[in-house]
């Protein structure tokens, strides 16, 4: 049991056990997480940081039962997620887990709102109608309601990603680089209310970055070298996280 586990008071959200995942076979095998141990507590936000290859996308898609593993555990909210079947795993990211993407991966033809409840609906689950009120009037949503993608701004396209990966309340929310396609004033807006919905709305957020300053707005940063862990920052700074970026040579 890790020492996350047992710190009283402490509930793990996701947790890997010695995750192994090998990309091809013989000479030419990836072991992109060659074991790979790690607790991401309930109600903090984390941001798994390494140099390009070192498996950050790879651990996020097992994480979140987007990929399977070669070998180890993975549990999400309690779960083994690691062997359930695919209409198990399908239930589960859609009832527990929330995505926000690099590339918003909004509906084109639905309104924000429709984006936002579109989960549910598909879930066949009524939506909390304060919890959207809080949402929507903290992403400062409200007045873009009725409005289709390609009317918002980039920035606001993130907002409405990030309503939709909340609006479920799920266990966990996974952001792969967030911030990747926006402008930095979007970019530290997203961050900012990615990390209030931890400190205030109480929920868990797991980010893979490849920013520094992205990273400085986690509570944690997670370091990953060639498949295996290797750091980590609690409460970092730019500055610590470029630091110890560099000191695995990225
Ligand atoms: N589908 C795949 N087939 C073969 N090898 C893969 C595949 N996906 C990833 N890999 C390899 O696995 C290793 C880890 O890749 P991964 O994308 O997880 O790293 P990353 O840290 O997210 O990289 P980046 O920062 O560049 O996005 C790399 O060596 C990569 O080339």
């Amino acid at each position: 049991m890790s020492a996350v586990v047992s710190d009283v008071g402490t509930r793990t959200a996701v947790e890997a056990t010695g995750l192994v995942k090998v990309y091809g076979k013989g000479d030419t095998a990836v072991h992109a997480l060659a074991g790979v141990t790690v607790a991401f507590e309930a109600g903090r936000f984390t941001a798994i940081m390494g140099p390009s290859g070192s498996g950050k996308s790879t651990l996020m898609h097992c994480l979140a039962g987007l990929d399977d593993v070669d070998g180890g555990q993975v549990r999400v909210g309690g779960t083994e997620i690691t062997g359930l079947g695919d209409k198990d795993l399908t239930k589960l990211r859609r009832d527990r887990v929330g995505f926000v993407f690099q590339s918003f991966n909004l509906l084109p033809t639905l309104t924000a709102e429709q984006n936002i409840l579109l989960g549910l609906e598909l879930a066949g689950r009524k939506p909390d109608r304060e919890w959207f009120d809080t949402i929507v009037e903290v992403l400062g949503l409200r007045d873009r309601l009725k409005h289709k993608p390609t009317e918002l701004s980039g920035g606001q396209q993130q907002r409405v990603a990030c309503a939709r990966a909340l609006v479920a309340r799920p266990d966990v929310v996974f952001a792969d680089e967030p911030t990747g396609n926006l402008d930095s004033r979007s970019g530290a807006e997203v961050l900012d209310f990615l990390r209030m919905s931890v400190r205030k709305l109480g929920q868990t957020v797991i980010m893979v970055t490849h920013d520094p300053v992205a990273a400085s707005y986690a509570d944690r940063v997670v370091l990953l070298a060639d498949g295996h862990l290797a750091g980590d920052i609690t409460a970092p700074t730019a500055d610590s996280v470029l630091a110890a970026l560099k000191n695995l040579g990225a």
